[in-house]
């Protein structure tokens, strides 16, 4: 059996995207981690597959894996290019993303860009979660120059620090022990954010699961919130990340999150029967 895939990336946040609506392949964890390995597989910052819709009103059902095998409740960046793809599939400018964290609805704009709503910031110590009860606006903890980040979880876990120069952080460093801190007994996700205006965000991104990545969808959004709680931002503001920059609003209504942003296919591929087995 032969299995093709489609290498696509956002903003540099790049991912092997497989749809398989027709023929049911599943992937172990020790596969995605194979076809992860950027000189001996293909390399991605998440391993996506395109499955039939499990909820009514659901267009599909989005999987997220990290390069570690791990599972993710949430990506930004590939919903907008699953999103784009099944626009060109469809012909519509609006799409249904289902992922474990609930139901994402797209829509296109005339310049190809895409706007997902990423649903409601959930901001209770339950929904990150933490090992124990906190106010989610100041958690305390630390490590290197970096303290008291704001929690907030977009479906999946965010840990917001603000800083004064996101250039002078050692995230290598500082990265992997805020991921697998004690008060986060699912990891979590470490974005560090300069306030560069009220409306302008300078953020750098340590991706559970993945490592330092050039953008981070969830992550962004998770920026904005934080950094509008904190009361250093408005509800809408540019992100700026490694890779290129996003939109992102948090609505007042009913607190959802709205990320704007391109999207790309880099190339097309076919698995070599080694990966897989
Ligand atoms: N790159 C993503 C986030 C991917 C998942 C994350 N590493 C996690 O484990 O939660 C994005 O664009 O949101």
């Amino acid at each position: 059996m032969t299995v093709s895939f489609r290498k696509m990336h956002g903003l540099g946040n790049d991912f092997v995207v497989v749809d398989v609506r027709q023929s049911g392949v599943g992937f172990t964890e020790e596969q995605v981690r194979r076809i992860g390995d950027r000189r001996r597989g293909i390399g991605f910052d998440q391993f996506i597959t395109i499955e039939p819709p499990r909820q009514a009103g659901a267009t599909i059902f989005m999987g997220i894996r990290n390069p570690d095998g791990s599972v993710a409740g949430a990506c930004g960046n590939a919903t907008r290019c699953v999103s784009a793809l099944l626009m060109a599939e469809t012909g519509s400018d609006a799409v249904v993303i289902e992922t474990v964290s609930g139901l994402l609805p797209a829509t296109r704009t005339t310049d190809g860009t895409v706007t997902v709503d990423m649903g409601p910031a959930r901001l209770d110590w339950q929904d990150l979660p933490l090992a124990e009860a906190r106010d989610t606006l100041h958690l305390g903890i630390g490590a290197g120059d970096l303290h008291d980040p704001v929690g907030v979880s977009m479906g999946n876990p965010h840990a917001v620090f603000f800083v004064e120069d996101v250039a002078a952080v050692p995230l290598t460093e500082v990265g992997p022990v805020l991921e697998n801190h004690a008060l986060f007994p699912k990891r979590c996700n470490i974005e560090i954010v300069e306030v560069q205006a009220r409306d302008r965000l300078r953020m750098r991104v340590w991706e559970r699961g993945a490592g330092i990545t050039q953008a981070c969808g969830s992550g962004a959004c998770a920026t904005l919130v934080a950094a509008a709680r904190r009361g250093l931002a408005d509800r809408r503001a540019e992100v700026i990340l490694d890779g290129g920059s996003l939109m992102i609003e948090w609505r007042d209504s009913d607190g959802h999150v709205l990320m704007s942003g391109p999207t790309a296919t880099s190339f097309t591929g076919i698995f070599d029967g080694s990966l897989l087995a």
